[in-house]
């Protein structure tokens, strides 16, 4: 290896955002190297795990927008490498009937035309039992909705990328960026050159972004991933058409907690609580804390009698979080050539094609194909920081 390898663009962080980053620059024939700084695949960022939701449904027309486009890039790499990474399940959205984030979710999928079933109270358990909906509880169904299999749509894209002659390095960690022209970005391995870098660094965006001279305002929380035992094997099965859910707020708190149905573990439903507590991404096994599974338990034991109220697996995860929850997509300040991805707040796996796709357009100088204005860097005014 040449110490000092010139590339068009280089991405830091192989995550699902890194890798639909690069694979996109790929197919632009963009000269692309991805660094990852753990060997691959591995578990200890943001895109492990064998399924995340896809969802139309959102509170802001905005992300629906997006999602209309990035089903379709969904479809095209499932056809470009003869795999399946989606299965439709839809997504049940319960609340409170005259809560804000209930009537946002049910106008969104309304204006934008989004196929959705409402439910009433009486027919409510004809279509999903095993399911008690809460007094006062509206309950709906987007019907695009469903499971995306997260492993295997990493191994899919990077590997695309490796097909169109993009390098992946892993066990490879960014130890510095030298802002130019020409960025430097220097590794535990080698030192690299490119026209442009583009930061996915999930929950290490601000440990990378200091060597810019850049702090946003993230908080990385660790996600208490858990799987819920069926008492009658099935009941909650994908194959039985059991679908995603997603609570906006109920007796137990007022954040999200959701689900996916029985699947990858037989036997087992994945349930989480969208929020977590502060770590270090480097000391994520040592944040014990389990107030999460305290609020999932009684979740549980108050609305799916047909679980064995208490975790049979519990795994780990991360979010990084924006005040406002949402993306951070945007051009350094700066350094026009470094692009930043970040913050995507626990919801960002299901627009990867998206943002890849936008990520790069950002990285070439392009005008993105997508109205940025939610995602821009100087929302933070006043809270970002200079690192140097
Ligand atoms: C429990 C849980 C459930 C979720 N459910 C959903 C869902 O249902 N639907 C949905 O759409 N989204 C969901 N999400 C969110 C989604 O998974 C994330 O938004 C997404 O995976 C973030 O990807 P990323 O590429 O930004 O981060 P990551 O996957 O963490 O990738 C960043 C990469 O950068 C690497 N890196 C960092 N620093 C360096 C360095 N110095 N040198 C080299 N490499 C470096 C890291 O090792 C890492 O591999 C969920 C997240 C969690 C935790
Ligand atoms: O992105 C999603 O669809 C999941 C469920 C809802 C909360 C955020 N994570």
């Amino acid at each position: 290896m040449s110490s000092k390898a010139e590339y068009d663009c280089i991405v830091i962080g192989a995550g699902v955002q890194g890798s639909f980053t690069a694979y996109q620059l790929a197919k632009k024939n963009r000269k692309t190297l991805l660094l990852e700084q753990f060997v691959l695949p591995h578990s200890r960022g943001s895109s492990h795990g064998q399924t995340r939701i896809i969802r139309k449904a959102y509170e802001q027309d905005f992300y629906t927008h997006m999602m209309e486009e990035c089903y379709e890039l969904w479809a095209q790499l499932e056809r470009e490498a003869g795999v399946k990474l989606y299965r439709q399940t839809g997504l049940l959205v319960m609340g409170p009937e005259n809560s804000q984030s209930y009537q946002l979710f049910k106008n969104t999928l309304q204006r934008n035309k989004v196929p959705t079933v409402v439910l009433t109270s009486d027919n409510f358990n004809q279509h999903i039992p095993h399911v008690n909906l809460a007094m006062g509880d509206g309950a709906l169904v987007d019907i695009t909705a469903g499971v995306l299999y997260a492993d295997r749509a990493l191994k899919t894209v990077q590997g695309q990328f490796q097909k169109l002659g993009g390098a992946i390095r892993d066990k490879e960690v960014v130890t510095d960026i030298k802002p130019g022209p020409v960025v430097t970005v220097s590794t535990s391995a080698g030192v690299y050159r490119a026209k442009s870098v583009v930061i996915t660094a999930g929950a290490w965006a601000n440990k990378l972004l200091a060597h810019t001279g850049l702090q946003l305002p993230l908080e990385v929380v660790k996600i208490n991933v858990c799987y819920w035992k069926e008492k009658v094997p099935g009941s909650y099965n994908v194959k039985q058409r059991f679908p995603c859910f997603l609570l906006t707020e109920g007796e137990e708190s007022k954040e999200h907690i959701y689900g996916l149905p029985s699947n990858e573990y037989p036997g087992l439903v994945k349930i989480c609580y969208h929020m977590g507590s502060e770590t270090d991404p480097d000391q994520r096994d040592k944040q014990t804390d389990r107030s999460d599974i305290d609020i999932l338990q009684r979740y549980v034991a108050r609305c799916l009698p047909g679980l064995i109220p208490e975790p049979a697996v519990v795994e780990s995860c991360m979010y990084t979080l924006t005040p406002d929850r949402h993306f951070v997509l945007d051009c350094h300040p700066n350094y026009s050539n470094i692009v930043i991805g970040a913050g995507f707040s626990g919801h960002g796996f299901k627009f990867g094609p998206i943002i890849g796709k936008l990520l790069c357009e950002l990285s070439l100088g392009e005008v993105p194909s997508c109205d940025l204005s939610p995602f821009r860097v100087k929302r933070f005014q006043g809270k970002t920081k200079s690192a140097l």
